[in-house]
């Protein structure tokens, strides 16, 4: 009898087992087949056969299209007076590791939004209009650009004419008194800018960039990636303990000794929405949490971002040529420099130089 309820209770087991087996293999089939569906109308729009391409495409799908010519890639020949990769293999992308044809024809088919923010309050309005027409002629060109200009002087901004598929919008913010509140108060507008958009571009880029700067060579999409860094020009070969971390373990951008891959810059940063968006928040609020305590970190949120970085690597990390600063003569292993810093005279632009100098 016991034997029999045994056998009984293995059969019901296996046959159960069977049924969901087979139920499990309708459902993915037919999932398979609605993909390939999809993706089939896809290449059929995009000009490529049906076998050529087959996951679904989104950011991190690259596709070239079939029979574009280009010089040879070679994994022997290349730049070796730098490094190129880092140790989380991130790309450092410097003149000469990429084919920029190839990366336009990947990248212009996905239809993408670069946007760029820039902070313009106070005389810093007087660095827009460069800053402006500098980037129509170099910052994506060909791409959708919609750039996003926060001032307090709405009125002094400057007409620049701007080409087809690229738009300027200019926002109202308070001034400050403190140029360091300033300069750590674009992460707070970078946040609420990200949320307004987000929910229907998450697969679109931003650079958030210093305003006292022009562009001198392309900027384009090489650049792209999920989480952006560019090398700050003046530490780059430093060791690191010579980097001008924040160093007090009070602050939340604390970083110790022996920590810190690279020094990254403030004035330019980026990435997917998605990623610039937790990291804006991010440094905002331990900002915040730090100004609540009295404390305000060694180069404000140029700091926080570091510490930012240090935990969040970069997946892809652009060399100095991102942004040089004028007043640096141009070393060798700099073949083209893209966007720089001008030189300003801080003590005539800034609203509490006198009193930051004496800090
Ligand atoms: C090239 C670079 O990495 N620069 C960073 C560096 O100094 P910088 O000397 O480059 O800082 P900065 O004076 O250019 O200020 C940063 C930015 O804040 C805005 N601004 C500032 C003051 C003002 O009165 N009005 C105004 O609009 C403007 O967009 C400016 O470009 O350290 C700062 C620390 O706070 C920021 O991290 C900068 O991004
Ligand atoms: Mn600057």
């Amino acid at each position: 009898m016991k034997h029999l309820i045994n056998t009984k209770a293995l059969t019901v087991v296996v046959l159960s087992a069977l049924m969901l087996g087979v139920l499990f293999c309708y459902i993915l089939l037919s999932y398979r087949g609605v993909e390939l569906f999809k993706q089939n109308n896809i290449n059929q729009q995009n000009g490529l056969a049906a076998d050529d391409v087959i996951p679904v495409s989104h950011e991190f799908h690259l596709v070239a299209p079939d029979h574009l010519r280009y010089e040879q890639p070679s994994i022997l020949r290349g730049r070796t007076d730098v490094v190129t990769v880092t140790p989380w293999l991130a790309p450092v992308v410097w003149e000469g590791t990429f084919n920029q044809v190839l990366l336009d024809s990947i990248y212009k088919p996905k239809n993408i939004t670069v946007s760029a923010t820039v902070f313009a309050v106070g005389k810093y309005i007087m660095f827009l209009k460069d800053f402006l027409e500098t980037a129509e002629q170099h910052f994506f060109v060909g791409f959708k650009v919609h750039i996003y200009v926060f001032t307090d002087r709405p009125n002094e901004a400057p007409q620049v004419r701007m080409a087809a598929g690229r738009q300027l919008t200019v926002r109202s913010v308070p001034s400050s008194k403190r140029w360091q509140e300033i300069s750590a108060r674009r992460m707070e507008l970078i946040q609420t800018l990200i949320e307004e958009q987000l929910p229907n571009r998450s697969d679109d880029y931003v650079f958030c960039l210093d305003v006292d700067s022009k562009f001198h060579g392309r900027w384009g999409a090489e650049s792209l990636d999920g989480l952006v860094a560019v090398i700050h020009p003046g530490y780059y070969k430093d060791g690191r303990s010579r980097f001008p971390y924040e160093r007090r373990p009070a602050s939340r951008a604390y970083l110790a000794p022996g920590e810190g891959d690279f020094y990254y810059c403030g004035g330019a940063f980026g990435g997917l929405l998605q990623e610039v968006h937790h990291l804006a928040k991010t440094c905002r609020s331990n900002f915040e949490a730090d100004a609540q305590e009295g404390i305000e970190a060694a180069w404000q949120e140029e700091s926080h971002l570091n510490r930012y970085m240090w935990i969040n690597k970069p997946t892809k990390v652009l060399s100095p040529e991102y942004l040089w600063q004028d007043f640096k003569p141009q070393n060798p292993e700099v073949h083209i420099i893209r966007f720089s810093g001008v030189v300003k005279n801080y003590a005539e632009i800034r609203p509490n130089a006198r009193e930051s100098a004496a800090d």
